[in-house]
């Protein structure tokens, strides 16, 4: 289960992820904003970082402007590690080096196209389970 936030900025492009994620058939809950009227970023990042570090979603994706202030306000929540990411490489390596366990975007910097294909890529990429990325992480936990 994928836990889907954005705000106004992000919504257009929200609606681009949710076609996608209908299409492939994955299961997602929606924690809103579900329209173009101006709201606060981090309400909604804290209910997507909260799903996902509860165990209740495997994974989120969030989306403002940039990007910049929904993945700040997401990583203060414990056991999160949102990722912004505007390319491809980076949403790959993010999962394996990383283990993010949340991507976020800005839809006012990169377009749907190459969006959907950063989800693509975040989705379906695994962990490395590498021993140094682990021990990394512990470090960012502790
Ligand atoms: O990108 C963002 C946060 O990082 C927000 O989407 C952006 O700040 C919203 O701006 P505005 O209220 O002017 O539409």
């Amino acid at each position: 289960m994928i836990a889907l936030g954005c705000d106004h900025g992000g919504y257009p492009l929200m609606k681009e992820v949710i076609a996608y994620l209908d299409a492939q058939k994955i299961p997602y809950e929606n924690f809103g904003t579900y329209s173009e009227e101006s709201v606060d970023y981090p309400v909604y990042a804290k209910k997507v970082a909260h799903a996902v570090a509860e165990g209740k979603c495997d994974k989120g994706i969030l989306i403002c402007g940039t990007g910049i202030g929904i993945s700040i306000a997401a990583n203060k929540v414990k056991g999160i590690r949102a990722a912004l990411c505007g390319d491809v490489f980076s949403a790959k390596a993010t999962r394996e080096h990383n283990d993010a366990n949340i991507l976020a975007m800005g839809a006012r910097v990169t377009g749907p196209g190459l969006a959907l294909e950063i989800v693509k890529a975040f989705l379906e990429t695994p962990f490395s389970n590498d021993e140094r990325h682990i021990r990394r992480i512990r470090q960012i936990e502790d």
